[in-house]
């Protein structure tokens, strides 16, 4: 089946985050309807805030939802570039206090070491995750697919669910679901805001190579669904 994208506008990033908390909580809950759980995996950065807070309202069996990280900074959760941290604060609050969270940071010194532990804490999410929000930067990266890093080809590759990445134009070591975790999901959402993401959609959506805008390897993949919402 080829899926083709749906791409959102909004005027206001409000309006944004209510109409795609909703939609998301209704995905959510349609499986929780069907197979008991749901499984949700959130990206960082700036981006997230106002749908998290959105999301965070929306009356679902949140109990039932287990809730982690496309990709996680490898910073302690108190740290202030923390994605678990981010979640905790602004997502795992109100109604969605009771989700299940599954942090992919451990107590070991490198993602490296770490990357088996957290595959561990996840295993028993429900796959293929039901929905995937992810944002992008303007250099083309999504999760932590960063072109500059060493680890591009085989977070593009792998065929395992995590893998270590250390971006050289981005703060810190990383810790990211692979292409094929995220291509596999049921549901993503490429969530992004203001005139530069939309330039930088454009762009990739003009070109072809995904190693140099590794967001290309979501918006060619022809049987993924995924959409697009997008506010100024
Ligand atoms: O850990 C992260 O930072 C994210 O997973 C990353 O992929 C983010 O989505 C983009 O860098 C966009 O970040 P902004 O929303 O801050 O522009």
């Amino acid at each position: 089946m080829v899926n083709v994208p749906v791409f959102k506008s909004f005027d206001e990033r409000q309006q944004l985050a209510k109409a795609l908390a909703h939609k998301i909580a209704n995905q959510l809950q349609s499986s929780i309807d069907t197979s008991g759980k749901a499984s949700l995996l959130v990206s960082g950065g700036s981006t997230p805030l106002a749908l998290f807070a959105a999301l965070s309202e929306e009356a679902i069996e949140w109990r039932k939802v287990a809730v982690s990280l496309v990709d996680e900074r490898w910073v302690s959760p108190t740290h202030p570039d923390s994605n678990e941290r981010l979640v905790r604060k602004y997502l795992l609050k109100n109604r969605a206090a009771s989700a299940n969270f599954h942090g992919l940071k451990n107590m070991y010194e490198t993602p490296e070491e770490g990357v088996a532990m957290a595959i561990e804490a996840i295993a028993h999410m429900q796959q293929p995750f039901d929905v995937v929000i992810l944002g992008m930067g303007n250099d083309g990266h999504t999760a932590s697919w960063f072109p500059c890093s060493k680890e591009i080809e085989s977070a593009l590759s792998s065929d395992k669910l995590l893998l270590a990445v250390n971006p050289t134009s981005a703060p810190n070591a990383r810790i990211s679901f692979s292409g094929n975790a995220i291509a596999s999901a049921k549901q993503v959402y490429l969530h992004l805001h203001g005139d530069d993401k939309l330039e930088t959609l454009n762009k990739a959506l003009a070109g072809d190579d995904v190693y140099s805008m590794p967001i290309r390897y979501i918006l060619q993949n022809k049987a993924l669904a995924y959409d697009v919402y997008w506010s100024k």
